[in-house]
């Protein structure tokens, strides 16, 4: 990788962090990668990374008012360079806490600022947090929009995603979730669930525990295979290596004055 990054080691186990985005990309656990990043992906910070754990903020996806005008899905810190403000290594663990360092942006909310903290103990434990220090509330959507490897996702399945979804690909309302949930064909769902834990199983393996906290939303996501073919960043059968669990906030959330939220992601 051509971009500067951190590495947090923990007995066998380690995680990568690039400063572009505080982009993790890569979580070895007991010698396995968790995390899928595209042979494609740009690591010269000319794009968001494609893969890893994007961080979304302090909008998700088109969540933003003006979206129609400027155009920037996702928000404004997975595209920028972030500064290391701590950093801990201890027997039990190591972690790093970062900041990003262009906080001048038109489109950046008064007041508000924002921290992502990545722990390394036997789980990989992404936290994003926001800090409103203005004196009115604030909307904020958000989201950790990890990549995790599977091996072939027409057999993957995930568990606890449950409740009802909007189908971004047609903006229709469903009132429930699949069961069971198998991917098919190209797939992009918010679902309305603040379930605290995911599954991803592959032919009936668990390959991922995923723990959410501080989310109203759990977006589920793969561009199949023509969306793939159209990504300048993607190779067009990688879509089959991948599944999105991205634990997020995007029901209309407001941070009060003086508040601090956590939105927190933990792989094991
Ligand atoms: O291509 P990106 O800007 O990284 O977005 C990738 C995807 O992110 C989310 O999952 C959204 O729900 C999708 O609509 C979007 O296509």
């Amino acid at each position: 990788m051509s971009l500067a990054s951190v590495t947090l080691q923990h007995q066998h186990d380690r995680a990568e962090i690039a400063l572009f985005g505080a982009h993790v990309t890569s979580y070895i656990k007991d010698g396995y990668e968790k995390l899928f990043v595209s042979e494609l992906a740009k690591l010269d910070g000319s794009r968001p990374i494609r893969g890893g754990i994007p961080v979304c903020w302090p909008w998700f996806g088109q969540l933003h008012p003006d979206i129609k005008q400027h155009g920037i899905a996702h928000g404004l810190v997975r595209n920028q360079m972030w500064q290391i403000t701590a950093q801990i290594q201890t027997n039990i663990m190591a972690s790093v806490t970062l900041e990003p360092t262009d906080t001048g942006h038109a489109l950046w909310p008064e007041g508000l600022s924002c921290q992502v903290k990545v722990t390394l103990t036997d789980a990989l434990k992404v936290e994003l947090i926001t800090h409103n220090n203005s004196n009115t509330p604030s909307p904020l959507s958000a989201a950790l929009h990890t990549y995790f490897t599977v091996s072939d996702i027409s057999t993957t399945a995930i568990t606890g995603v449950a409740g009802a979804f909007t189908n971004n690909l047609n903006s229709t309302l469903h009132k429930t979730s699949p069961e069971p949930y198998v991917f098919t064909e190209e797939t992009d769902r918010v679902h309305q669930s603040t379930t605290p834990k995911t599954t991803i199983e592959t032919n009936g393996n668990t390959l991922h525990i995923v723990e959410h906290q501080g989310h109203d939303s759990l977006v589920v996501w793969n561009p199949w295979l023509d969306k793939a073919t159209g990504f300048v960043d993607m190779a067009d059968d990688e879509y089959q290596k991948f599944v999105c669990i991205e634990t997020a906030l995007t029901q209309g959330y407001e941070i009060a004055p003086g508040q601090t939220h956590n939105l927190v992601q933990i792989i094991q």
